[in-house]
């Protein structure tokens, strides 16, 4: 029988404790907009206009008064033309006005009729279907009210964000630094891919995981690569890479094996506390500090060495760390109801993270191998389910799924 996870952290209080850390003080830069997507915003933007900037047609069409609608159906003549970019004169009584998709509404005139619900004649217009006031007039201001907040600080930045800052005429944002992020991997058994594959060597894929992950980010990586196997090596690497960066990541060793040297190192250097969360995968986690010379500190996080265990926690636990270090607002993660399309007869104690497929008839697959060593279990699918610890799965039953995209982006 499975024995009852004892004095294991919750997920929640794992990332309770992450989530206490502060953003790393650092000024504020102001960066042009092509620059700006993906990054992190340090203030406020507040609107200086109002957008659209004056009432203006919705449709290629006529403008009108709707006070003149007895004379619709006879005709009226078209008195101006007005091209988007153009600045239209009152609209005379018992005239329209040609106008067209963007172009500012003339004085006078309440609504606009398309152009398919007219029939032209000689220079005069008339229109079949009775014209409501306010008919494809976009009002001034209906998208943003000058002096409203269109975008908060701590956002990440998506195209849209940065398009709408582009919409009141803003040039450039106040965005938070990168954060700088270092990682190295320790363990002569790692092989780098392009090398023979020597007796006792793996490859080492969490580098290009993590690399992958960290590119999806507002930061600046270094990766450092692989360190010698020697307690002198991993200190000097993780001294070095804590002068530079804001964050230090490394993963494998942070279960109870005895040959690693990272844990030694950042308690030489600094301090660290090994974690037992009930998480399946990811049941081992390092955080820690590691001091440089001037006194700051530089954040430590050792993720556990099984690939699917470190693709899983850099999700759950990692990423919103990193977020708040790097000055945004994190928010939980969205999980959605779907139903389960397979059978989980055996749950784990701890809570755990399945991963999983979305089929056509809207329910879940289940890869069959979970083993946390099992990368392809990721490259599967498109998602992990979150079961609480101890829940079986029967076919039918809703669960709650992650996306990748949500997980890791
Ligand atoms: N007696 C116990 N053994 C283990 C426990 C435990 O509680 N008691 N926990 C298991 C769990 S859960 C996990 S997860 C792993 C985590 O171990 P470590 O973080 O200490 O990692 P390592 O032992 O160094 O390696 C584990 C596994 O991962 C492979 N690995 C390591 N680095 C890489 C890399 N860069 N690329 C690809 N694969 C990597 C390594 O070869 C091992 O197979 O511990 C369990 N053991
Ligand atoms: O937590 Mo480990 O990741 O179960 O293999």
């Amino acid at each position: 029988m499975v024995k009852a996870p004892q004095n294991l952290l919750t997920l929640d209080q794992a990332l309770q404790v992450l989530l206490a850390v502060g953003p790393v003080a650092r000024p504020a830069e102001r960066v042009e907009l092509a620059g700006a997507p993906g990054r992190i915003l340090a203030e406020d933007v507040t609107a200086s206009i109002d957008v659209p900037s004056a009432d203006n047609s919705a449709m290629d069409g006529y403008a009108v008064r709707t006070a003149d609608a007895a004379l619709f159906a006879a005709g009226i003549p078209v008195s101006q033309r007005i091209p988007a970019g153009s600045v239209p004169q009152p609209l005379a009584a018992g005239t329209a006005a040609r106008i067209f998709t963007g172009a500012p509404i003339p004085a006078g005139a309440d609504a606009v009729v398309m152009q398919e619900e007219a029939t032209v004649h000689d220079d005069c217009v008339a229109f079949a279907k009775p014209v409501e006031a306010g008919a494809w007039v976009r009002p001034r201001g209906c998208d943003i009210e000058s002096g409203s907040t269109i975008l908060k600080a701590g956002a990440r930045l998506r195209p849209q964000d940065v398009g709408l800052a582009a919409s009141v005429g803003v040039p450039a944002l106040p965005l938070r630094p990168l954060l700088r992020v270092a990682t190295l991997f320790t363990g002569d058994e790692l092989a780098a891919p392009g090398e023979p594959l020597a007796p006792g060597k793996i490859y080492n894929s969490n580098r290009y995981l993590l690399q992958g992950m960290l590119a999806a980010l507002p930061v600046a990586h270094a990766d450092l690569g692989s360190v010698h196997d020697s307690f002198e090596a991993t200190r000097d690497a993780l001294r070095e890479a804590a002068r530079h960066n804001d964050l230090v990541i490394t993963t494998g060793g942070v279960s109870v094996g005895e040959e690693d040297h990272v844990k030694p190192a950042v308690e030489a250097l600094g301090s660290l506390d090994m974690w037992s969360i009930a998480l399946k995968p990811g049941k081992p986690l390092a955080f820690g500090r590691i001091r440089r010379e001037d006194g700051s500190e530089a954040i430590f996080i050792g993720l556990p060495g099984n690939p699917v265990s470190s693709f899983v926690t850099f999700g759950l636990l990692l990423k919103p760390m990193l977020l708040k270090l790097a000055g945004a607002t994190v928010a939980p993660l969205l999980r959605t109801a779907m139903r389960a399309d397979f059978d989980w007869p055996k749950a784990d104690r701890r809570r755990e993270f399945m991963r999983v497929r979305r089929n056509a008839q809207g329910g879940l697959d289940l890869f069959p191998n979970q083993l946390s060593a099992v990368l392809t279990s990721t490259v599967w699918g498109d998602g992990v389910i979150d079961n609480p610890g101890g829940q079986a799965i029967r076919r039918g039953d809703m669960v709650q799924f992650i996306s990748y995209a949500d997980l890791l982006g």
